[in-house]
């Protein structure tokens, strides 16, 4: 940025040389500058990794908070301060690309259902309900209806995913059920266990990345008309997360605020699991 500014101020310096030529001097001189421009801003955008938002939604209790951190650190913590979004901030490598992922873990205590500004900001969508809990279901295909109606139907990658298959012998809801909910809406289903393992939960996020990225190269070509509406975020530092996390520690964030946690991490997510076999939309057990 700073040396686009210099550049700047140089390309005025250059003005003052050519106040003597002749007009069409003058003008080749400008496109020529035009071009310099378009071609440094290309440059610059090739460099700058896709940032891709993707939201969590679902009903309260069903694993949300577990699996998004299962995801970004492979690790189960089994008690979450409850009733406030947090906003976590990822930089991952997958397929060779780098890209910048923010992930919005929503607390639907607040009940705005799906909000609007939920849909408008996100860009990918993981719906979770909990295997042992119907009602939890029954919210989930509330969330897809609601994101299909205030998204065009091809605006809207989204997995639907069912927690706590661990406890299979509570369990309300068949994998049938699910399966043919989210052939309802066109979307990926993966049943997994936030406590037990975390192979499943990468599985499914990674694959939610891959197909959002492909539509935000899409989108990003085509128009602008996706891009994001600010939220109102305050920064909560790194080392705090846990302690946010679990209740401990410092005074709450006040949830008006919406707390954003962020996590910074390399390259190094795993590469090992995942490539797409083929191009239906994959129904897991893991
Ligand atoms: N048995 C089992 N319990 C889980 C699993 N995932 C999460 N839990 C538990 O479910 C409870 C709720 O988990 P959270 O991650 O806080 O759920 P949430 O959807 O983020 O909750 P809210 O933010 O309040 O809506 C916690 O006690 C977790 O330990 C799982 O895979 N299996």
């Amino acid at each position: 940025m700073c040396r686009n500014q210099s550049q700047a101020q140089s390309g005025g310096g250059g003005g003052e040389k050519v106040r003597g030529e002749d007009k069409s001097t003058t003008t080749t001189r400008q496109q020529q500058q035009q071009q310099q421009q378009q071609q440094q801003h290309l440059q610059n955008q090739q460099h700058t990794p896709y940032r891709l938002r993707i939201v969590v939604l679902g009903a309260e209790g069903v694993g949300k908070s577990a699996l998004t951190v299962r995801y970004l650190t492979r690790r189960y913590i089994s008690e979450y301060r409850r009733a406030i979004d947090l906003l976590y901030r990822h930089t991952v490598c997958l397929d060779d690309v780098t890209s910048e992922v923010e992930i919005l873990d929503v607390s639907l205590r607040e009940k705005e259902g799906v909000a609007s500004s939920h849909s408008r900001w996100g860009e990918g969508f993981v719906v979770v309900y909990s295997v042992d809990d119907l009602r939890s279901f029954k919210e989930a295909g509330v969330v897809l209806e609601a994101l299909t109606r205030l998204k065009a139907p091809l605006e809207v990658p989204a997995i639907l995913l069912a927690n706590k298959r661990d406890l299979d012998h509570a369990r309300q809801v068949t994998v049938e059920e699910g399966q043919a909910l989210s052939l309802q809406h066109g979307c990926q289903f993966y049943e997994v266990s936030a406590a037990e393992s975390h192979v499943g939960v990468t599985l499914a996020f990674q694959s939610l990345l891959r197909e959002t990225r492909a539509l935000h190269l899409t989108a990003t070509t085509r128009s602008n008309h996706l891009l994001p509406r600010q939220r109102r975020i305050s920064i909560v530092a790194v080392s705090r997360m846990i302690g946010s996390l679990i209740g401990r520690g410092s005074d709450p964030p006040s949830p008006t605020l919406r707390p954003t946690v962020v996590m910074q991490s390399g390259c190094g997510s795993p590469k090992r699991t995942l490539r797409r076999k083929d191009k239906k939309r994959p129904s897991l057990s893991l």
